[in-house]
């Protein structure tokens, strides 16, 4: 993976928030690499910064100094209707549109285009409602008649509409009990492979971090401090790794059978 060409790549970024007295900066200088393949888990302290740099991959935010560049571009051109094929995104409540039917949910880039026949948007939504393990009898559900996982994986049909090479998870499992979070991240581990995507998730749920990453990526400090596999980042002495890894939480996840080593993710 190590050769695999870099799909992200951030060049000392900074962003910088408020005017004058009030100005601070949430990153200094921030590099980062991801190449094809990685799923490359984001963690850090409340406020670090974590959302709004996956608002900067998705070109939503400006960055104040620096570059970031996704998939060859910079991200701030990704805007308009190439947005949802180059890069997908899921929310971390689901975001869905509580007055469209699920399979509306999942149509609703591809129907944005404008250029396709109406069939063709209905049978691709239909792949994409299997490919996440839900049946054609949920097409027409609302929203606020689904369980939290099955919005979830209606969620991800939808961000994986348009064959985005890049998928951006803000908190996938979060709110999901123990069980169904593990399907989710089974589901995401089985396409990731399947698809051969490129994938960033910010996580705060150890169990999903050691299910899942195949790197990880500390935010302190305004910048990255450390990145490598979960042991190697679980080693490094800092206030924030110790508590987030340490801790009795962090120690129960990782005892866990299912923690995958990053070779076998
Ligand atoms: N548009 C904005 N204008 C001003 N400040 C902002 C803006 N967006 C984010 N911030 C600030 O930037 C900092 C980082 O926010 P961010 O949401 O990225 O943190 P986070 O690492 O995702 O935190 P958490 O884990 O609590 O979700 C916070 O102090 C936040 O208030």
């Amino acid at each position: 993976m190590a050769d695999a060409p870099p799909v992200v790549e951030v060049r000392g970024l900074t962003t910088t928030f408020g005017k004058g007295q009030a100005a601070f900066s949430v990153h200094e200088n921030l590099d980062l690499t991801v190449r094809r393949g990685e799923i490359l888990s984001l963690v850090g302290g409340s406020g670090t910064g974590k959302t709004v740099l996956l608002r900067h991959l998705l070109g939503l935010t400006v960055p104040t100094r620096g570059s970031v560049t996704v998939l060859g571009r910079p991200a701030t051109q990704l805007g308009g209707e190439g947005a949802s094929a180059r890069v997908g995104m899921l929310f971390q409540q689901g975001a869905l549109f509580s007055a469209f039917s699920v399979l509306d949910n999942i149509a609703f880039a591809l129907r944005e285009l404008g250029t396709l026949p109406e069939g063709v948007i209905t049978d691709a939504a239909l792949v994409k409602l299997r490919m996440v393990g839900l049946q054609a009898e949920h097409a027409t559900r609302m929203p606020a008649d689904l369980s939290g996982g099955m919005v979830k994986r209606v969620a991800l049909a939808r961000a994986l509409i348009m064959d985005p090479p890049l998928l951006l998870l803000d908190e996938p499992t979060a709110g999901l009990d123990p069980s169904s979070s593990d399907e989710f991240c089974t589901l995401l581990r089985e396409l990731h492979a399947a698809l051969g995507l490129t994938v960033i998730m910010v996580t705060h749920d150890l169990d999903t971090l050691y299910a899942l990453s195949t790197r990880v990526a500390v935010l302190a400090e305004r910048r990255v401090l450390v990145s490598g596999t979960p042991q190697e980042v679980a080693a490094f002495e800092h206030p924030f790794i110790e508590h987030f890894f340490l801790g009795e939480r962090g120690r129960r996840a990782m005892a866990q059978p299912g923690a995958a080593s990053p070779k076998e993710a």
